[in-house]
């Protein structure tokens, strides 16, 4: 399977990283700004790919070199200086936005058929920009979206509980963001509903501030989302139809067209195989539609990045 990163920073390179350590490619190119540094990265994993579980070909190279791929990951980013705010989602809509018009457009023809995975900030809006962007299907355009904060959800519940989390089915749905929800009515371990107990909640609410509280210590995240991705790639490649919240398009949902945000999905060798219309309880309902007027209010406002026009 071929796979291509483009914009390797320290999200792009930890991702590369554990693609390379899983074995889930056979070939992997890396795409960034810095010509340089790429060709460095891409040999440094060459070498670590000696010590992997399987062979795979790894180079840098510009757009072009990511021809025929089977995934293109997006976690390219505006640096400070032009816009970028790594600590704050929402003001990099535009930035990036401006990126993604740039460069998804190129990327799309040379690779018809590939799942583009976005991880790149705000998540949801930009899932939203690719997949106008590139016309491509929507089961073919995803983003890491809330698997990420599922992950801290499930990984507090389970240092609570003392159950492995993969034991645990608990979900934060939505926006990647402020306005992301936990599935109460729906956590569950070996069986064992657990989404009365506060415990759970105040677990949710830990979960909201461990991301700033990671960014605040280090500068930024990078491993907790290059494994969610590198799932996500795992899933595609073995055609696993694991389920994972990840960022889709809605088509009808609760009556909620026309948005990206993050619901239960099953991924294949196809992208998304299907979304699962889970049942929520009315307040559940009420914080997926104030997230997903929240997500289309800011798409709506960068429409001009993905007009017919401009692109
Ligand atoms: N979805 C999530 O859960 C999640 C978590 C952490 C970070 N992120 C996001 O991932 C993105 C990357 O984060 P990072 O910390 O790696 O940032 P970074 O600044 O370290 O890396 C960004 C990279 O993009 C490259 N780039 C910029 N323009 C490019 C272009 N036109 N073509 C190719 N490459 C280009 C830059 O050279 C740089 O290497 C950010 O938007 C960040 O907010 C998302």
């Amino acid at each position: 399977m071929k796979v291509s990163i483009v914009g390797v920073g320290k999200v792009g390179v930890t991702l590369g990283y554990s693609i390379v350590l899983k074995g889930l490619a056979t070939e992997l190119v890396l795409v960034s700004r810095n010509s340089e540094r790429i060709r460095g990265e891409a040999l440094d994993l060459q070498h670590a790919a000696a010590l992997g579980p399987s062979r795979v070909r790894v180079r840098g190279g510009d757009l072009e070199a990511t021809q025929n791929s089977d995934v293109v990951i997006l976690a390219l980013a505006q640096p400070a200086d032009q816009g970028g705010n790594a600590m704050d989602r929402i003001a990099s809509a535009k930035p990036n936005a401006q990126l993604f018009q740039e460069v998804v457009p190129k990327i799309a023809p040379l690779s018809p058929d590939a799942i583009l995975l976005v991880v790149t900030n705000p998540v949801d809006v930009l899932t939203y920009a690719t997949l106008k962007l590139s016309g491509f299907d929507r089961h073919r355009v995803l983003g890491t979206g809330t698997l990420i904060d599922s992950a801290r959800f499930r990984s507090l519940l389970s240092a609570h509980y003392e159950i492995h989390s993969d034991d645990i089915r608990a979900y934060v749905l939505g926006e990647h963001g402020q306005s992301q929800f936990p599935v109460l009515s729906a956590v569950y371990a070996g069986g064992w509903y657990m989404g009365k107990d506060p415990e759970v909640k105040r677990a949710f609410e830990k979960t909201l501030s461990v991301a700033p509280e990671v960014f605040l210590a280090k500068g930024y995240t990078n491993f907790a989302v290059a494994s969610a991705a590198a799932m996500i790639v795992q899933a595609i490649k073995d055609n696993s139809h694991h389920t994972m919240p990840v960022s889709t398009l809605v088509d009808g949902y609760y009556g909620i067209e026309d948005v990206c945000l993050s619901l239960p999905a099953v991924i294949g060798r196809e992208g998304i195989a299907q979304v699962l219309s889970i049942a929520l309880n009315e307040e559940e309902q009420a914080q997926l539609r104030f997230s997903a007027q929240h997500l289309r209010s800011v798409s709506q406002s960068l429409a001009e990045y993905w007009s017919s026009d401009t692109c």
